[in-house]
């Protein structure tokens, strides 16, 4: 049949595969952020209080305080790409752009913020997508990151009278690929190290500790992470939390008491490695490799090493290409 003249044109099927993660600032001034935090921490997935005690705390309370001290930090890691998540994120999707064959499109999208989900969805559509990939890039499984993810991609599938068929990226903590893309990574940051350290911590963002008693994985799938990732390298591994917000008690040991204490104990060099984020951002390079690193020093320590997140590097980028072509299979023909 000939379409009428203004049908869209007539695309042969592709196959879209959107890498979410959690969104970040359009700037690092405090107007910017607050609109951002007021978007993120009015997700009920995130802040699990009733809205109706939660919203006035959050209006009138932390989104009058946070977003200036927020934004303070947010300057001290922005780059001229703009926040250090965007910009990895989005190097990422340009790095798999053709890996899956010219059928398949790349693209990315964050939770809160821009680029939204929504639109991103929307644009894979007009190229033709009938069938959609939504991969939230946490390896770790959490009802506040991934879980999130999924709501948000659903909720606009939910309006639409043609929907794409969809799957979406499974946690991938115990995957002997990101294991071993994580090995491949720490070993290089540490051979380029002028110092041997004494101990190396990995670094987790925290929960409060009653989602992990109400069944959500997520403390368990760092736990494993560590473990395999331990085993891979050969050595013992410190496993802490970092990020505490709020007063509920956050999973532990938390990241910064545990820095501040291991001085104290002879362990003065130490190298950290953040494995549950994809891309450095803010919770890493200005809460880690800034503010741990104060810490760490204030209270004796001599040696400190921030060691990235995989981010694009190549080890990362292999790591990428090889779950979600796994998770494309049948869609695609094998390579
Ligand atoms: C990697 C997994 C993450 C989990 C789990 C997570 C839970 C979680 N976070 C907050 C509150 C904040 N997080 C903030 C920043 C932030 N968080 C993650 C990842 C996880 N969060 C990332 C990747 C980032 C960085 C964003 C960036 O722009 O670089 C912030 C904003 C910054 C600040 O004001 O400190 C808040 C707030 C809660 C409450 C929570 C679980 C309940
Ligand atoms: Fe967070
Ligand atoms: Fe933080």
């Amino acid at each position: 049949m000939i379409p009428p003249a203004d049908h869209p044109p007539i695309l042969p099927p592709r196959i879209g595969v959107l890498l979410i993660n959690l969104g970040t600032p359009n700037s690092p001034e405090p107007g910017s952020v607050k609109l951002y935090l007021k978007e993120f921490l009015s997700d009920p997935r995130v802040v699990e209080i009733p809205q109706l005690v939660w919203q006035p705390i959050l209006r009138g309370i932390i989104l009058n305080t946070r977003p200036k001290k927020s934004a303070h930090a947010y300057r001290q890691v922005w780059t001229d790409e703009g926040s250090p998540l965007a910009a990895i994120t989005a190097r990422q999707a340009r790095g798999l752009a053709g890996a899956f064959g010219s059928g398949v499109v790349v693209d990315h999208a964050m939770r809160y913020g821009r680029p939204a989900i929504r639109e991103r969805i929307d644009a894979l559509k007009q190229q033709g997508c009938e069938r959609i990939l939504i991969a939230p890039l946490y390896p770790q499984y959490c009802a506040a990151t991934t879980a999130t993810a999924n709501d948000e991609a659903f909720a606009h599938l939910r309006r639409m009278r043609w929907q794409p068929a969809v799957r979406t990226l499974p946690p991938y903590h115990d995957d002997p690929l990101y294991i071993d893309a994580l090995k491949v990574s720490v070993e290089r940051s540490l051979d380029a190290l002028d110092f041997v350290p004494d101990a190396i911590l990995a670094s987790f963002h925290g929960m409060p500790e009653r989602t992990l008693h109400l069944g959500d994985p997520y403390h368990c799938h760092c736990r494993k992470t560590a473990r395999l990732l331990a085993e891979a390298l050969g050595r013992e591994l410190i496993v802490t939390f970092q990020s505490r917000f709020g007063r509920a008690k956050w999973l532990e040991p938390a990241t910064d008491v545990t820095l501040a204490a291991l001085p104290g104990k002879g362990i003065k060099k130490v190298a950290l490695v953040a494995p549950g984020f994809s891309a450095d951002c803010l919770e890493t390079l200005e809460e880690l490799a800034i503010r741990g690193r104060e810490t760490f020093v204030e209270a004796g320590g001599s040696h400190f090493a921030y060691l990235p997140c995989l981010n694009d590097s190549d080890a990362g980028m292999e790591m990428l290409r090889n779950i979600l072509r796994r998770e494309l299979e049948g869609w695609i023909a094998a390579p």
